[in-house]
């Protein structure tokens, strides 16, 4: 347990960067039990009495398995596998999905984001046509991170068009952070858009309208 335990300690990374190589099952029971003993701590330095406390005994376990399976799961597992099948009409038109639910964790107080990306695909002739829920799998791996919503949008993007090598590619989040609402200034809503635009969408403005168009309509309750 402790060699375990000490490939976890080296090298520290950004909140939303990868580790350097996907945890063991036995890595990660390891990681989530050295978490527990210091929520403990903090537990006991807010004076919340956990040990005797029904509603918080087992909180610091509960909270280290949220943070290392959940919240933080997509640094510490590879990317989805991407089946990809053949654009064997070459079908070169523009694909547009979404809403795609996101539920990602703000880096700066740990607070909850809650939104929609939307993903833009000109697809190349002779290349390949990605599966449609694969692109939920890549938003919520990357939403699995302590993000900022401006390299969450940046990093999905990077990662469709080094993997998929569209002719086009356009990402799009709309989301709100909790950290804004539920403390801080209060505020009573609003949302922040980010977006990133790869190949044709960088050059060709009426491509990016036309996503945007498209976005919108996404955008609107099915009938
Ligand atoms: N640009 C950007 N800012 C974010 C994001 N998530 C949270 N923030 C902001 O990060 C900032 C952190 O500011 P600080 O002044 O260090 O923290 P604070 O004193 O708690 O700030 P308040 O939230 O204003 O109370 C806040 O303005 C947050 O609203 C994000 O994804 N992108």
């Amino acid at each position: 347990m402790s060699v375990t335990i000490r490939r976890l300690q080296p090298r520290s990374v950004a909140a939303n960067e990868a580790v350097e190589q996907s945890l063991t099952a036995g890595e990660r029971e390891a990681m989530i039990c050295a978490a527990a003993g210091k929520i403990e701590d903090l537990l006991d330095i807010l004076r919340v009495d956990h040990r005797n406390d029904p509603n918080t005994r087992g909180t610091p376990g509960r909270v280290a398995k949220m943070l290392v399976n959940e919240l933080m799961r997509g640094r510490f597992e590879a990317p989805p596998a991407l089946t990809d099948f053949e654009n064997r009409l070459a079908y070169e038109g523009l694909i547009v999905t979404g809403p795609i639910e996101v539920r990602s964790t703000c880096a700066h107080h740990m607070m909850p984001i809650r939104g929609e990306a939307f993903v833009g695909v000109l697809p190349s002739a002779g290349g390949k046509v990605l599966g449609l829920s694969k692109y939920d799998r890549i938003v919520d791996h990357f939403a699995s991170r302590f993000q900022t919503q401006e390299e969450l949008v940046q990093q999905i993007g990077d990662f469709l068009w080094e993997s998929t090598a569209p002719r086009g590619l356009a990402i799009r989040i709309s989301a709100a952070h909790l950290c804004r609402t539920h403390r801080g200034i209060r505020a009573s809503n609003g949302r922040m858009v980010t977006n990133a635009y790869f190949g044709a969408f960088s050059t060709e403005p009426a491509l990016k309208e036309e996503f945007l168009r498209e976005c919108a309509s996404l955008e609107m309750p099915a009938r």
